[in-house]
């Protein structure tokens, strides 16, 4: 799915009244409508108060919109226009007229009003503002704000948190709505994926408001949002005559004395995602406990409690490096050394980008579409410290374009980054915040490419694999039990559920099932 900046959502929204020849209040009654069919729905006419905080653009006008449907079904409504403004958007006029004919007179707040009384158990609607913030909101208005969320009344925002801006940080973050629930018009915003401003967004959901589908597909976006939709188009079939050469050789390298069990958590995922042969290179002190606790994988070791040298003869098609394996001197010289001679496609993690952050111009030794696999902290090394989440975004484009790699932002919502463009992923949960869980997603992306699967491919297919295993181990595991081991054992199933019925785009799904784990 597709994730569109502010301008291109005005942009589809012009293609479409011109398209489909209707007016832009038309195209609000769609959004408003779609919304209260949304509450319909799960409230079925339940007598729970409902407070609509409307601004007095667009956004605004959807709220008041919605308190008409509302009110024509019977619920207990009140509706107050947050007038942060002297301007009045025209579809806002005209809703607000149309509230009027039915006898509904809001309370206007302006700076001087008293904050309204909110109980616990009454629902917010949450249209103050939407995409059109520009500026940080008045005092006042963060002070109602920061009122409506200390009510812990469930809030319902309309398309984004009001306070969220689409392109940047919010300075006070007292300004910004957190909404238990988002209904946003026809596609998810960015902010709703990174850490600082995804906070405020507990579930999310969009709403098909019938935007014109030319434009939608044809427009080129900087970020899209990877589901199984997307990664089911990689996946490669096994073919009855194939042989275990046709998938490959993976190379794992890394490991050092007490961190044999970096190695040996991507070596397994690697053969565990499909790689043909697995070739594990550790030093010797890590042999046994390779042998022993996985026999499918061959080992070739060098020094003794950590590598001094990396070469071999034999020939894989992909190497996964950096897990365990330290950033000792002569283990960093045996990784330059290694990089200089390279031709082999790379995936790096670890102590291997570790080593390069200290070594910059190692990097250009590279082939290009390397992987880099970094934690926050380990991006940070390789990038400088960022401002902030879009700072950051910034940063890791200008680092990918430079060195011509694939950067892997790993986290909530892990971000692959090339060529410019970033693809959020949708899979994975907390549970996976435990040691060992990037050493399995190294393994994966290795064992994608050993198989044919193109680096891009594998990025994006591995981080998605990766995470609905984790997710599907957490219905047995819980989030505190779950253990990279049960991320490598749940791969199987997650490639068995590309195949189930189609997602019925269940992030709300998703959501119940690890509410129901919580
Ligand atoms: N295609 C779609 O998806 C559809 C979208 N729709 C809806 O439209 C919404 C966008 O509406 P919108 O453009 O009118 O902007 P909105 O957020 O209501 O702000 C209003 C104005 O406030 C101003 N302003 C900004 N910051 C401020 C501040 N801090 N303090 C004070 N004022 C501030 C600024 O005006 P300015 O003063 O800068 O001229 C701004 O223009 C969108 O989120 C969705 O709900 C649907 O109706 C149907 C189809
Ligand atoms: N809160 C979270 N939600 C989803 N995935 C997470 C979360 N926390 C961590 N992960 C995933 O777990 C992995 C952690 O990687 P990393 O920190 O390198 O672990 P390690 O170094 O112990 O192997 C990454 O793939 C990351 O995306
Ligand atoms: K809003």
């Amino acid at each position: 799915m597709k994730i569109f900046s502010a301008e291109q959502i005005y942009k589809a929204d012009k293609a479409t009244l011109e398209k489909q020849d209707i007016s832009s209040e038309e195209l609000m009654e769609r959004a408003a409508t779609q919304m209260f069919n949304w509450m319909h729905v799960r409230m079925q006419g339940a007598p729970v108060k409902i407070h609509l905080f409307c601004g007095i653009g667009n956004n605004g006008g959807d709220g008041i919109a919605l308190a008409r449907h509302l009110f024509e079904h019977g619920y207990d409504i009140a509706v107050y226009v947050v007038k942060y403004s002297d301007k009045r958007s025209n579809d806002f006029l005209v809703n607000l007229e149309r509230l009027k004919d039915r006898k509904i007179w809001p309370v206007f707040l302006d700076d001087k009003s008293d904050l309204p009384n909110i109980s616990q158990d009454d629902i917010i609607v949450d249209a103050v503002f939407g995409i059109g913030l520009n500026r940080t909101p008045d005092d006042w208005v963060t002070k109602l704000i920061s009122h409506l969320n200390d009510s812990k009344a469930f809030i319902l925002a309309v398309d984004i948190p009001s306070g969220l801006f689409t392109n940047c940080v919010p300075e006070n973050l007292d300004s910004v709505i957190k909404a238990n629930y988002v209904l946003s018009f026809q596609v998810p915003k960015l902010v709703f994926f990174l850490p600082q401003t995804g906070v405020f967004v507990e579930q999310w959901e969009v709403l098909d408001i019938g935007l014109d589908s030319e434009f939608l597909m044809k427009e080129e976006t900087e970020y899209d949002l990877i589901a199984k939709s997307e990664v089911l188009q990689f996946y490669r079939p096994r073919t009855k005559y194939s042989h275990k050469g046709t998938y490959g050789h993976a190379l794992i390298v890394g490991g050092s004395y007490g961190k044999i069990g970096a190695v040996t958590l991507s070596s397994k995922a690697a053969l565990k995602s499909g790689s043909g042969l697995v070739t594990t290179y550790i030093p010797e002190c890590g042999y046994q406990i390779l042998q022993t606790s996985v026999p499918e994988i061959m080992v070739l070791t060098n020094g003794k409690t950590s590598l001094e040298t990396i070469d071999f003869d034999i020939k894989p098609t992909v190497v996964g490096i950096g897990m365990g394996m330290g950033i000792g001197e002569r283990t960093a010289k045996a990784l330059t050394e290694f990089l200089k001679v390279n031709k082999l496609p790379l995936v790096l993690d670890a102590d291997a980008l570790n080593i390069l952050s200290k070594n910059k111009e190692s990097l250009k030794y590279l082939p290009e579409e390397s992987i880099l696999t970094p934690h926050p902290k380990e991006l940070e090394r390789l990038i400088g410290k960022w401002k902030d989440d879009f700072d950051k975004l910034k940063k890791v484009k200008a680092f990918s374009k430079k060195y011509k790699t694939i950067i892997i932002i790993k986290g909530a919502h892990t971000i692959t980054f090339y060529q410019g463009k970033g693809y959020i992923n949708t899979t994975g949960n907390p549970g996976m915040a435990t040691a060992g869980s990037g050493d399995t997603l190294t393994g994966v992306i290795t064992g994608l490419i050993a198989q044919g699967y193109t680096n891009m491919q594998a990025a994006i297919f591995g981080v998605y694999l990766h995470g609905k295993s984790g997710d599907l181990a957490l219905e047995k595991t819980g989030y505190q039990s779950l253990v990279a081991s049960d991320i490598i054992n749940g791969l199987g199933q997650a490639f068995i559920d590309l195949f189930k019925v189609p997602e019925q785009v269940s992030e709300q799904q998703e959501e119940d099932k690890k509410e129901n784990v919580k």
